[in-house]
């Protein structure tokens, strides 16, 4: 069986993927953005191929690039999600020679598994080409569809994937993550949660971690709220939830508001812009941030 050099927990930033004005993806910004990451917000695991990042539309080679040695992330997890078997097979086996810590699987979207078993056999032969490394499972039902819930997934999943390791659970479905934690308290896996905005909601139901697209620019404010939960100062665990949801509310108007462009302007694919870095100052305005 698999196991990690050390569990994954904390926060996980799902990456952006810099593009130049060209549209080329923009390797020579890689090693600030990880900088970024670690010094100035304190996220020290990624999740490469993310949704953020056009997963779908981003070769896995440029995660080549993470991993060098230097760059102080502990763990690259990388999403192998893909719609034919044979596709996600060969990600997950370029993720294991790329040295990534671990591999990540949406359920395939477009002919949808419609029982658990269908996709537990999706996931067990991706898994199994990759078998030195630690599996997540992605649960993302409002994107894929595919509406099975992950507690009905988990029951007995080692018994068909030995190198499972935890739960990516990108769902508002608290009874369903609950259910995901209790049901698995004998097991040592990581329950990663993915709505941002109620981590905290998840932390008191058991989550270990978290993955989303926030932590690129709320990983410091993120990371205060776990250590006030940790010490068990409820109080203001919540004030720094609400003022995270404050800010997320804000930023989703602001990109809802820029994606309203006229027939002459040119945009940028969603997940691919240089949005942190551009628009940090601005957004970090004390009447946004007031908590
Ligand atoms: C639907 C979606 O993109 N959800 C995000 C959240 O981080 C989300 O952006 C955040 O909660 C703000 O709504 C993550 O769960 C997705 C993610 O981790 C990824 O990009 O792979």
């Amino acid at each position: 069986m698999a196991f990690p050099k050390k569990k994954l927990q904390g926060l996980v930033a799902a990456t952006i993927t810099p593009m130049t004005e060209n549209g080329e993806i923009n390797f020579s910004v890689i090693g600030q953005y990880v900088d970024y990451l670690v010094k100035e917000q304190g996220v020290k695991n990624i999740f490469g191929k993310s949704t953020l990042g056009m997963s779908l539309h981003v070769s896995s080679s440029v995660f080549r690039r993470y991993i060098l040695p230097g760059y102080q992330l502990d763990q690259v997890i990388i999403h192998v999600g893909a719609l034919s078997l044979k596709e996600s097979q060969e990600l997950a086996q370029h993720a294991a020679e790329i040295g990534a810590d671990g591999i990540a699987v949406i359920a395939p979207f477009f002919l949808k598994p419609w029982t658990k078993d269908i996709l537990i056999n999706f996931l067990k032969e991706v898994a199994a080409a990759a078998p030195a490394l630690p599996f997540y499972y992605y649960h993302i039902p409002a994107l894929t569809g595919v509406k099975i819930r992950a507690e009905e997934l988990l029951d007995g999943i080692l018994d068909k994937i030995p190198t499972f390791q935890g739960l990516k659970f990108s769902d508002t479905d608290l009874l369903d993550f609950g259910q995901c934690v209790d049901q698995n308290r004998q097991q040592q896996f990581a329950f990663l949660f993915g709505v941002d905005e109620q981590l905290l909601s998840a932390l008191v139901m058991g989550a270990t971690g978290a993955v989303g697209s926030t932590y690129n620019y709320l990983g410091k404010k993120t990371n205060q709220m776990l250590e006030a939960f940790e010490q068990k100062d409820f109080s203001l665990a919540l004030n720094y939830q609400f003022c995270i949801q404050r800010f997320i509310n804000f930023v989703v108007k602001l990109e809802n508001s820029k994606l309203k462009v006229s027939k002459n302007q040119r945009t940028l694919p969603l997940g691919t812009t240089n949005f942190p870095f551009l628009h940090r100052e601005d957004c970090l305005s004390r009447r946004t941030l007031n908590y």
